[in-house]
């Protein structure tokens, strides 16, 4: 048999042994029912604005009852009412809590029980309360580093300390993370808020693999820039560059942001992305992740290193904005 069929034979025999072992490998670790929102608890912290308000109106449109939680009692007031309006049966309550969940780990603790008490355990947590700062490392100050992992961070891990010991002696759950693509490329000025979002990813991971077994299901969602009140208060002050290179990403709608991550939240899918670019990115940046379908694992062995290819540019591309933003700077500042 001339050597090129031998070849192309040969080659066709290891995908499909590579594609059997790793049906074989997958299998077992894809995902799982379905979680049906119709009469489900959402909690949804940052839920009074922005994609936690979206998240929590799309969840109630499914059925679910809510738990808004955030500091300002009249906001949250306010978004009660407005979630209200897309009840799809009279049973549906939207209930609420002002706290800050980035201060006092058993305060958080204690008060989410009693939302527990009220609206009964929580089958979905959305830990979507958050907040950013823009700036140049040396001109963020230490108490700001300090602040945002408080929020961003800290502010994750304590209402899901209050929520799993539930989830798990009922089998089910799913947690969501709203970190952002941030939290996947370490932009210029996002020093402070970059680490806090990776820091979800980490805790992410690790709480999946000890969960699972309890057939409770963490979702990570990374949206790009979102028109969001967040947004429209972060962009008074952001940086050029930073606002250049989020431009490579789009600007979205926070309702097709939430209506993106409970679809997956819902399927138990451990990345939510956003567009092509966020897909392409979750590809990219998916490392040691867990594996959400045979699908997904094997688009990951296929595209990985051809998306790092594309990656490549994407660097080069803000290295020059960076190199751009210093010369205009060093300019207007000789003509100064
Ligand atoms: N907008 C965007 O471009 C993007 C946002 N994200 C992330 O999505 C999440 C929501 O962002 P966005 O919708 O823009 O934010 P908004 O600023 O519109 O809303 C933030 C929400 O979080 C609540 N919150 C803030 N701090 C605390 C706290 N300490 N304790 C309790 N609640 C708190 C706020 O209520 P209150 O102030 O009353 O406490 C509000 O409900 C954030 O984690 C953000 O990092 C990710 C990618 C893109
Ligand atoms: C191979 C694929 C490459 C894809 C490139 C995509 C480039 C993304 C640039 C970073 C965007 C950062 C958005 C931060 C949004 C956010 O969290 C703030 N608005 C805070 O509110």
């Amino acid at each position: 048999m001339p050597g090129a069929v031998l070849l192309v034979v040969a080659t066709g025999a290891a995908l499909i042994v590579a594609f059997l072992l790793l049906f074989c490998i997958v299998a077992p670790l894809t995902s799982p029912k379905p979680l049906a929102l119709s009469g489900a608890h959402v909690m949804v912290t940052g839920g009074s604005s922005g994609i936690g308000k979206s998240i929590a109106i799309e969840c109630f449109k499914q059925g679910a009852f809510i738990t808004l939680i955030a500091r300002n009692e009249s906001r949250l007031l306010e978004a009660k009412k407005e979630i209200e309006k897309f009840s799809v049966n009279d049973k549906q309550v939207v209930h609420f809590i002002s706290v800050d969940i980035s201060k006092d780990c058993a305060h958080v603790a204690k008060v989410l029980k009693q939302a527990q008490e009220k609206l009964g355990p929580v089958d979905m947590l959305v830990n979507c309360a958050g907040t950013s700062v823009n700036g140049k490392f040396e001109d963020i100050d230490g108490s700001k580093f300090e602040q945002l992992m408080a929020v961003n961070y800290l502010g994750s891990v304590y209402p899901t300390h209050a929520v799993i010991t539930t989830m798990k002696e009922r089998r089910m759950g799913r947690i969501v993370f709203v970190s952002s693509q941030a939290g996947q490329i370490g932009v210029f000025g996002y020093s402070a808020y970059s680490a806090t979002k990776f820091a979800l990813r980490g805790l992410a991971e690790a709480l999946q693999m000890e969960v699972k077994p309890y057939n409770i299901y963490i979702t990570v969602a990374y949206p790009p820039d979102t028109d969001t009140p967040g947004y429209a208060e972060e962009s008074q002050t952001k940086l050029l560059e930073t606002k250049l290179i989020s431009e490579a990403s789009s600007i979205c709608h926070p309702d097709h942001v939430a209506r993106i991550i409970v679809k997956d939240a819902i399927q138990g899918k451990f990345f939510s992305s956003v567009g092509a670019d966020g897909h392409m990115l979750a590809i990219l940046t998916s490392g040691m992740s867990p594996v959400s379908s045979i699908a997904e694992a094997l688009e990951g062995v296929i595209f990985m290193g051809f998306f790092r290819f594309i990656s490549l540019y994407f660097i080069a591309s803000f290295d020059s904005i960076v190199r751009r933003c210093m010369v205009q700077k060093e300019k207007s500042e000789k003509t100064d």
